[in-house]
C-alpha cells in the first residue's frame, strides 16, 4: 500500500520543458546538468560546449528519469540544434577566477564568449528564459539583453542574473553566527553580484539585533563568500557545486512560474524599474516569476542606515558595471 506521500507523488503530472545548459562540460556544467536530469520538469535536457557536452549527456542519460538528454558540439550546427525550440537556457560558459582576480577581469575573456552565445540565443529560442551565470554578472546580464534588443527580440521578463548563490549562502551563514537550521534562514539579498554590489538585508531577517561587529563580518562573508572558495581551489577555478545546486533551483523556480504555478520568489538580477531614474538599469532584488517570466519586481522595503550606506555604494559600482556591459555591444 501507497503512503498517501507517494500516492501523491505517483499521480503528479508535469508539464514537459525543453532545457538547454551552455557550458555543460564544466565545472558547474556538469553537475549543473545532472541536477536538472533529476528534475521533473525538464524531459528535454540539451547541453552544449566546446568540448565534452557529448560525454556529459551520455552519462546522464543512463539515469532514469523522465528526460531525453543529448549533447552537441560545435560541429554540425551543434550551438543552432541545442538551443532550437528550447524554453529555458543557462549560461555557465566562460572562464572562472584565479586567486587574485576580481570578476570584473574575467570581463575580457567572457564578454565575447556570453555575446556570442546570446546572439545564437536570439536566432534560435527567441523566446527562451536566458538565465546568465558567467561572471561578471553585473556586466554579462547588459550584454545580453543589448544583444537581444540589436536582434529586436528582447524581452526584459526573460532574461535573469542569477544571484541566487548569495542568497544561498546568506541562509547558510547567518544560520552558523546564529546557530540555528539553515533550511528555515531566509535572507533577502539585493543589488548585484560581486563584492561591495551584494547586500544582505540582515535588518529584515529575525536576526536583526545582531551585535554590530557579528552583523558586519556576517555581511562581509557573504559579499565575499566567491573568494573563500577561490582561495581554497588555489588556482583550480570558482565555487562549482554550490553553484549548480543554486543554478539548478534558480531554473526550477523558473520552470515552477512557466508552469503557473503561484507565489514563486526569488531574488534575481533583472532589468527593473527600481533605480532606473538613476541609470540603473539592472538590479537584484525579490521577484515573483510567472508564465512570462518576471510577473512582478517587489521593493526592497525599509532599510537600516547601514544598509542605506551599502546601497550608495553599491549603486555607484553597478551603474559602472553595466554601462561597461552596454558598451561592449553598442560601441564595438
Ligand atoms: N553567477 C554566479 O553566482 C557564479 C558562480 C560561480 C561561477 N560563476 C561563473 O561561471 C562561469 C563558469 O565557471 P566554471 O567554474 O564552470 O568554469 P569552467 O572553466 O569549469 O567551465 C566553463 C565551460 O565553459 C565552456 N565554454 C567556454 N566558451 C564557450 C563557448 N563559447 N560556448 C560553450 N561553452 C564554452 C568551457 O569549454 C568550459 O567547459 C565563470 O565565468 C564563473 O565566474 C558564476
Ligand atoms: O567568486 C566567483 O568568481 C564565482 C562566483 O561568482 C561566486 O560567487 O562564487
Amino acid at each position: 500500500m501507497l503512503s498517501a506521500a507517494k500516492r501523491c507523488f505517483s499521480t503528479t503530472r508535469f508539464n514537459p520543458y525543453k532545457v538547454t545548459v551552455l557550458g555543460a562540460g564544466g565545472g558547474i556544467g556538469q553537475p549543473l546538468s545532472l541536477l536538472l536530469k533529476l528534475n521533473q520538469k525538464v524531459t528535454d535536457l540539451r547541453l552544449y560546449d566546446l568540448k565534452g557536452a557529448p560525454g556529459v549527456a551520455a552519462d546522464l542519460s543512463h539515469i532514469p528519469t523522465n528526460s531525453v538528454v543529448k549533447g552537441f558540439a560545435p560541429d554540425n550546427n551543434g550551438l543552432q540544434e541545442a538551443l532550437k525550440g528550447t524554453e529555458v537556457v543557462l549560461i555557465p560558459a566562460g572562464v572562472p577566477r584565479k586567486p587574485g582576480m576580481t570578476r570584473d577581469d574575467l570581463f575580457s575573456i567572457n564578454a565575447s564568449i556570453v555575446r556570442d552565445l546570446a546572439a545564437a540565443c536570439a536566432e534560435n529560442a527567441p523566446d527562451a528564459a536566458i538565465l546568465v551565470i558567467s561572471n561578471p554578472v553585473n556586466s554579462t546580464v547588459p550584454i545580453v539583453s543589448q544583444v537581444l534588443k540589436s536582434k529586436g527580440v528582447y524581452n526584459p521578463k526573460k532574461l535573469f542574473g542569477v544571484t541566487t548563490l548569495d542568497v544561498i549562502r546568506a541562509s547558510r551563514f547567518i544560520s552558523e553566527v546564529a546557530k540555528t537550521n539553515p533550511t528555515q534562514e531566509k535572507v533577502t539579498v539585493i543589488g548585484g553580484h560581486s563584492g561591495i554590489t551584494i547586500i544582505p538585508l540582515i535588518s529584515q531577517t529575525k536576526h536583526k539585533n545582531m551585535d554590530t561587529a557579528a552583523r558586519d563580518a556576517l555581511i562581509n562573508r557573504i559579499q565575499f563568500g566567491g573568494d573563500e572558495v577561490v582561495k581554497a581551489k588555489n588556482g583550480a577555478g570558482s565555487a562549482t557545486l554550490s553553484m549548480a545546486q543554486a543554478g539548478a533551483r534558480f531554473a526550477n523556480s523558473v520552470l515552477q512560474g512557466l508552469d503557473g504555478e503561484s507565489d514563486v520568489i526569488e531574488p534575481a538580477f533583472v532589468d527593473s524599474p527600481l533605480y532606473k531614474s538613476e541609470g540603473i538599469e539592472f538590479f537584484a532584488s525579490p521577484v515573483k516569476l510567472g508564465p512570462h517570466g518576471v510577473e512582478k519586481i517587489y521593493s526592497i522595503g525599509e532599510l537600516s542606515s547601514e544598509e542605506e550606506e551599502l546601497l550608495a555604494k553599491c549603486k555607484e559600482t553597478l551603474k559602472k558595471n553595466i554601462e561597461k556591459g552596454v558598451k561592449f555591444v553598442t560601441e564595438a
